[in-house]
């Protein structure tokens, strides 16, 4: 099993899938269970119906290549190898570092899969507390005591924290574009683990 945890509707959820259904065809994982938010946070966010809604567009659209990804993609809710889970935590005004003890049971069903993908802008900054630390900062010391699993973060930067950057990089973007931290001209992947325990 595989989590993902979703960020906007639309054109970046149906790249979501397609991540999805390769991990799947490459039987890299057997289930991929998304985690869309209750309602939109920041007015683009991917809510259950955004989910249904993709695949249902994609299964009947009049271009057959669209149409036979989307059958498939409806065969894998069916079939529960996609599945939808909400949790109320992912609205409230929780930095992740306080889902062990704000959110117990999605803290734990976080650790059963293989990894926790967090998309976006938004996850990133509550996954680092949006707090301005040095952009030298340590990824996994950024995050606090959030350590349910190995999981990785995809983020185009659009808001001005960072964590993780080597010694030099943050003055290399700058020189690039003076805005380097909110444009989304550079993206960041960052993986981390549990501690050895
Ligand atoms: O790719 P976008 O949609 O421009 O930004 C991604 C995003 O997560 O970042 C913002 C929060 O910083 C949210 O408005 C948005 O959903």
């Amino acid at each position: 099993m595989l989590d993902i945890v979703l960020d906007n509707a639309g054109f970046e959820l149906y790249f979501d899938l397609c991540l999805a259904d390769l991990l799947l065809s490459a039987k890299i994982v057997t289930q991929v269970r998304f985690h869309p938010k209750n309602c939109p946070w920041f007015v683009s966010d991917t809510n259950p119906r955004d989910f249904h809604w993709m695949i249902k567009v994609t299964h009947e659209s009049t271009d057959p290549s669209l149409s036979k990804i989307g059958a498939r993609w409806q065969k894998y809710v069916d079939e529960g190898k996609f599945t939808v889970e909400t949790d109320e935590f992912w609205t409230l005004s929780y930095e992740f570092d306080k889902m062990k003890t704000a959110a117990p049971a999605l803290y734990s069903k976080l650790g059963e899969s293989v990894l926790v993908i967090f998309k976006g802008d938004l996850n990133y900054r509550k996954l680092v507390a949006d707090i301005n630390r040095p952009f030298t900062t340590p990824f996994s010391e950024a995050i606090g005591s959030f350590h349910p699993n190995k999981l990785v973060s995809l983020r185009t930067m659009k808001c001005d924290v960072a964590a993780g950057l080597q010694p030099g990089q943050a003055e290399q973007c700058a020189k690039i574009t003076p805005k380097w931290l909110i444009t989304g001209e550079f993206a960041t992947i960052q993986f981390d683990q549990p501690p050895a325990s």
